[in-house]
Parts: structure tokens; C-alpha cells; sequence
């Protein structure tokens, strides 16, 4: 077992990752920035739903080849390079988990909430998160065992545990056919029949993640989101004091496609418990 003097040596070698990764981000926020004023072409993935943007293969490119330049060693998982058929594949090796624009369909509609995150894992753990919302210019970072912040304010989840006060986020994803819609507004009707005070859906999980971090909302739920959604604000919110676990009330599968977020474990497990499952393939299920 180590000890915590060695525990601390160990992370304090990825601090250098987290500032460029920081750096790399708001260097990124600037391409997206300046792109989000402009007419964008755009093309579909999985869905007709599913969109993306010159700008989102431009921004991963210029992630990936200014982050491989500094660290050769390490592996990359990017939403666009796997959209182009690389596999999600993640092992022991210091990994950065990537998604370029969080938002595309916002971006497309200059809807403004639109973020870059970048996650950081080794030995499978996640070390560090870093989310920029490239509009606000809000950056949220955290660092496992160093606390969470958005723009260098530390961050505390809710103390919410009565789902009759909670105000929930969720996505909707990219399934949208009748069945998949019948148990999406299904599990809202649940929660509303539960009286929340309020269900908001923003079109970026990530964004949606650290309002949970920021304790301006009390949890979040999703099914059909993909590993560089969760990645960076999973560190996030668990840095922020809050709880990230499977939609089966199990520990967070970070390639399953689906979360609960919350900032207590008793709402984060009333809402594994309320919600019927969606099932998407596993980020992962073409990398072995
Ligand atoms: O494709 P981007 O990176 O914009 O990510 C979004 C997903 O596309 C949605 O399905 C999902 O529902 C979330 O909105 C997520 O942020
Ligand atoms: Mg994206
Ligand atoms: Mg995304």
C-alpha cells in the first residue's frame, strides 16, 4: 500500500499535464470562439442528431498534435478520431480523454453553452479534469485529491438529499426512436410526478456536469453520452465533494454510455433507482 507521501509524488507528476492541458484548452476556446460567429458546414455521425463541425475535427487535430508533440508516450481518445473508427481503448498508459467542442448541435445554432474538456487518466484512474466553456470563459479544472475550481474559486456540490428540492439536469443523446423517446419521458415523468422543482436539459453534459460541481444543480442523469462527456467532469464533481456512479446505483463505468451525478450518494442513488435504462453500445466495444 502506498503511503500518502508517495501517493502525493505520484500525482504531483501529472500537475505539469494538468497546466498545459489548461493551456490547451484555452487556446482551443479561442478557435471555437472565433468559429461560433460564422456560418459552419456541418455533417452527421450515428444519427441524423448526431452532428459535427469542421471546427470539431480542426480543434482535436490541433489538441492531439500539440499534446503527442510534448507527451509521445501517451495515448489518446478523442470523439472525432474514434467518430473516424480509432478505437476506445483504455489501458495502463497515461491517457487524455478528449472531446473537442461539448455542444455541437449548440455551436451549429449559436446556442451558447459550448465547452472543450479534457480528462487525464493513468492505470485506468482518473487524474485530473480540465472544462472550458469557451463562451463564458468559466474554466473548471480539478485534480484528484486537490479540490475543484472554476476559475480558481473552489467548487462544493449540493447538500441536497429531498428530491422534492432537487433541480436535475440531463441529455437527451442521439437515439431518437420511438421506444428510446417513450423511456426518456418516462424517467422525466418520474422525476416530475416526484416533484422536483425542475428538469433542465442544456445540450452539453459536460457544462451540465459542473453546474452539479458548482452545486447549482443537484444532480444529472444520462444515458448515451460517451467517455470524453464524463471524463474531465467526473474529477470535477468528486473533487467538489460530490458523488458519480453507474445508472445502476454500481461504480461509474467510464466506456458504459450512462451516469448519475449527484451531490449526495442518497440522491444520486434515488435517481439510479427512479430511472428505466437506454441502451447504448459501449465506447469501448470495438477495442479488444
Ligand atoms: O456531441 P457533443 O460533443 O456535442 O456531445 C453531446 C452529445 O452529442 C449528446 O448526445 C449528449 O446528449 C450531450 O448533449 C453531449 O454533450
Ligand atoms: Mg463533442
Ligand atoms: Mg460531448
Amino acid at each position: 500500500m502506498a503511503s500518502s507521501e508517495e501517493n502525493e509524488m505520484y500525482s504531483k507528476q501529472w500537475e505539469g499535464c494538468m497546466e498545459i492541458a489548461v493551456q490547451t484548452a484555452r487556446t482551443a476556446g479561442q478557435v471555437i470562439r472565433e468559429a461560433f460567429k460564422h456560418e459552419k458546414e456541418v455533417s452527421t455521425k450515428s444519427s441524423p442528431v448526431d452532428l459535427v463541425t469542421e471546427t470539431d475535427r480542426l480543434v482535436e487535430d490541433l489538441i492531439i498534435s500539440s499534446l503527442r508533440e510534448k507527451y509521445p508516450s501517451h495515448r489518446f481518445i478523442g470523439e472525432e478520431s474514434s467518430a473516424a473508427g480509432e478505437k476506445c481503448l483504455l489501458t495502463d498508459n497515461p491517457t487524455w480523454i478528449i472531446d473537442p467542442i461539448d455542444g455541437t448541435c449548440n455551436f451549429i445554432h449559436s446556442f451558447p453553452m459550448v465547452a472543450v474538456s479534457i480528462g487525464f487518466a493513468v492505470n485506468k484512474e482518473l487524474e485530473f479534469g480540465v472544462i472550458y466553456h469557451c463562451l463564458d470563459e468559466n474554466l473548471y479544472t480539478a485534480r484528484k485529491g486537490h479540490g475543484a475550481f472554476c476559475n480558481g474559486i473552489q467548487l462544493q456540490v449540493s447538500k441536497e438529499t429531498d428530491m422534492s428540492k432537487a433541480l436535475i439536469l440531463t441529455e437527451i443523446g442521439a437515439k431518437r426512436d420511438p421506444a428510446t423517446l417513450k423511456i426518456f419521458s418516462g424517467n422525466m415523468e418520474r422525476l416530475l410526478k416526484a416533484q422536483v422543482h425542475g428538469i433542465r436539459v442544456i445540450g452539453s453534459a459536460t457544462l451540465a456536469l459542473c453546474q452539479v460541481a458548482s452545486g447549482a444543480a443537484d444532480a444529472y442523469y444520462q444515458f448515451g453520452l460517451h467517455c470524453w462527456d464524463i471524463a474531465a467532469a467526473a474529477v470535477i464533481i468528486r473533487e467538489a465533494g460530490g458523488n458519480v456512479i453507474d445508472t445502476s446505483g454500481g461504480p461509474l463505468d467510464l466506456m458504459s454510455r450512462r451516469i448519475v451525478a449527484a451531490g449526495t450518494v442518497e440522491m444520486a442513488h434515488y435517481i439510479a433507482r427512479e430511472i428505466q435504462t437506454i441502451t447504448y453500445e459501449r465506447d469501448d466495444h470495438n477495442a479488444n
